[in-house]
Parts: C-alpha cells; sequence; structure tokens
C-alpha cells in the first residue's frame, strides 16, 4: 500500500533546511556563499571556431538552500552544471563549492570533491541506478564503496527510501518502478553518503507534471531534513512554483531570479508571493525582461532616470518630435 504523507509547506520546510545547514556549517553566520561563481567564463574551440557558452556568469547559493536554474536550450546550464559539479574546468572566474576552489584543485581533490562532497540526479533514469540491484541495494552501494555498509547502511538506506516517498520499493529493482519512483530513489541514492551539496540534471525531463511534482516534494524533504544545498538544472519554467528560489541564465549570463516568499494576508490567510528580479553584475549591467521590453517596444537606447528611490526606463525614441 502507498502511503500518502501530508507535505509541510514551503516556508516550513525552508525554516527547517537553514536550521539544519546552520547546524552541519557551525552556525549561522558561515552560511553564506556555499556555492559562489563570480564572472564565470567558458570558452570552447572546436576547430579553430570559439563558442562563448558562459560570458561571466555570476550566482551565489547559501548553505540549505534550494535553488533552480532555468533557460533555453544553449543557454549554458548544462556549462554550469558540468563545472560545479567537477566535470569541466572553466576558462576564467571564480567557481566555489563548500570551500573547494574548482579552478585550481588539484586531480586528487577533485576525485574527493566528486565521491564525498557533492551527490547528483541526471536526466536518464538509467544513469541514476543499477538495474539488476534492488532500490535499497542501490541505496546501500555507495555506502558500501565508501567502507559504510552492513547493518547501519541498510537501515540508513531504509530510511532515506522512505524519506523520499519510496520506501514501498524497496525490494523492487528499477525495472519494477515507475518513472518517477526511480528519480526519487535516484535523490536517496545521491544523499546516500550525505553529500553537502546535491546537483540534479534535468530530473524530471522524462516526467509528467504530477510525477514531476513528486520528484521536487522528495528534494525538498532531503534538503529541510537533511540540510544538504540543492540545485536543480531545467528548462521548465514551471519550476518556479516548486522552489522558493529560481535563478533564469540566458545567453551565458545570469539574467533574473523569481522568488516566492511567504506573506500573511490582511485577512490573516498565508500566501505565497512571487517576484521577479533581475540581476545587476558588478559592471552595473542588467537584462530587462523579455516581455518589458517588447511590452514598451524598446530598442536600441533606452532613457534612464534617476529617481529617489528607483531607475525610470523609458524608451529612447524621440516622441512628439516633428
Ligand atoms: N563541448 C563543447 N564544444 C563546443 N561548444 C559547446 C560545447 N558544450 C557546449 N557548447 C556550446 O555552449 C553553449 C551552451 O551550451 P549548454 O550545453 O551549456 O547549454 P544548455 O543550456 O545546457 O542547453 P540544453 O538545454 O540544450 O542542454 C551552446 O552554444 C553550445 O553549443
Amino acid at each position: 500500500m502507498t502511503m500518502v504523507r501530508e507535505a509541510p509547506d514551503l516556508a516550513t520546510l525552508q525554516r527547517r533546511a537553514a536550521e539544519r545547514a546552520a547546524a552541519r556549517a557551525g552556525g549561522a553566520d558561515r552560511l553564506r556563499g556555499h556555492i559562489v561563481c563570480d564572472g564565470l567564463v567558458r570558452i570552447f574551440t572546436t576547430e579553430g571556431v570559439e563558442v562563448v557558452a558562459l560570458q561571466g556568469l555570476d550566482l551565489v547559493v547559501d548553505r540549505g538552500e534550494l535553488v533552480a536554474i532555468v533557460g533555453a536550450s544553449g543557454s549554458g546550464k548544462s556549462t554550469v552544471l558540468n563545472i560545479l559539479s567537477g566535470l569541466d574546468t572553466p576558462t576564467a572566474g571564480i567557481a566555489r563549492v563548500a570551500g573547494f576552489d574548482l579552478l585550481t584543485m588539484s586531480a586528487r581533490k577533485r576525485l574527493r570533491y566528486r565521491r564525498h562532497t557533492v551527490g547528483f540526479v541526471w536526466q536518464q533514469t538509467g544513469r541514476n541506478l543499477l538495474p539488476y540491484l534492488t532500490a535499497r541495494e542501490n541505496v546501500e552501494l555507495p555506502m558500501r564503496l565508501a567502507g559504510r555498509g552492513g547493518r547501519a547502511g541498510r537501515r540508513r538506506a531504509t530510511e532515506l527510501l522512505e524519506m523520499v516517498g519510496v520506501g514501498y520499493c524497496a525490494d523492487r529493482r528499477p525495472g519494477q518502478m515507475s518513472g518517477g519512483e526511480q528519480q526519487r530513489c535516484a535523490v536517496a541514492v545521491a544523499v546516500a553518503n550525505d553529500p553537502e551539496v546535491l546537483f540534479a540534471d534535468e530530473p524530471t525531463g522524462e516526467l509528467d507534471e504530477a510525477t514531476a511534482a513528486e520528484v521536487f516534494t522528495a528534494l525538498r524533504t532531503i534538503n529541510a531534513e537533511l540540510g544538504v544545498t540543492i540545485v536543480v538544472v531545467t528548462h521548465d519554467h514551471q519550476v518556479a512554483s516548486q522552489v522558493r528560489r529560481t535563478v533564469a541564465i540566458r545567453d551565458g549570463r545570469t539574467a533574473s531570479e523569481v522568488h516566492r516568499t511567504a506573506r500573511v494576508g490582511a485577512d490573516g490567510v498565508e500566501e505565497l508571493v512571487t517576484e521577479e528580479y533581475a540581476v545587476l553584475d558588478r559592471a552595473g549591467r542588467m537584462q530587462l525582461p523579455a516581455g518589458f521590453v517588447d511590452a514598451l517596444a524598446l530598442r536600441d537606447r533606452v532613457k534612464l532616470t534617476l529617481e529617489p528611490d528607483h531607475v525610470q526606463v523609458r524608451s529612447g525614441e524621440e516622441r512628439g518630435t516633428p
């Protein structure tokens, strides 16, 4: 029988994640900047042609946060993820995760980083789980490889599968589980060795909306219960309804962020408010959302006016002059 647990609301989960992360970090004052990208550049050269996949990407993710990075095909999502997961090296800039400098770390440190500091969930379920092992054995495997198997490993595997809502699949092989169940099991495998950071690359890419929501519930629960920092990369803008912070990248740069915060309305009822922010880099550059540009038919030049508490952006076209 499938047990359906009432999921706590986003604000409660976020608070719990921050508390657990603070406990892991040794105090709330050490929370900032678990993942830091500053002016990150990645240039690929193929047959003499240079492709600038990342052109000065800035991103800060705090310890214990659950953040989604969204972007269209070709925007640079996979490039960022490959760099953050230690598979690729950036051309320039700063990339730091959990105190590891991803530009300068040695091959040995890189191996340690990939084995112990970060966990992964990939889009293709087949890449996450071994088909001939049961769900529990799949979760136990990384612990056994790290010398932490035995009864304690088995107990932890069972607990993790329950945490992500697939305790009832413990004795099934991947072929006997649905795509969503496999991905939730993959989340349990990824955190088996208690990584500080979990990266998920399009973890719901092959799933329908309802099943995708279950995978996000699993990610939020893991984030809240274990205090793991989680970064999910996806092309699906609907993800903004599943997490509290969504970072949009466009043309290899951080373009905007959507924050969802809980507020208590005048009627005393808590509601979720969504706000979109443009990201300003150190040089003062930002991208206007495409919808704003279209709505006012802005192009080429815009007129900026500094007001006491805001900046106005107007069409630079001269109007009303003969
Ligand atoms: N190894 C490579 N060699 C040359 N160009 C590359 C390489 N990897 C990526 N690129 C280019 O860099 C840009 C960003 O690619 P990236 O794969 O990061 O985008 P993406 O947002 O993940 O896209 P998708 O959602 O389609 O996977 C693209 O223009 C791509 O063609």
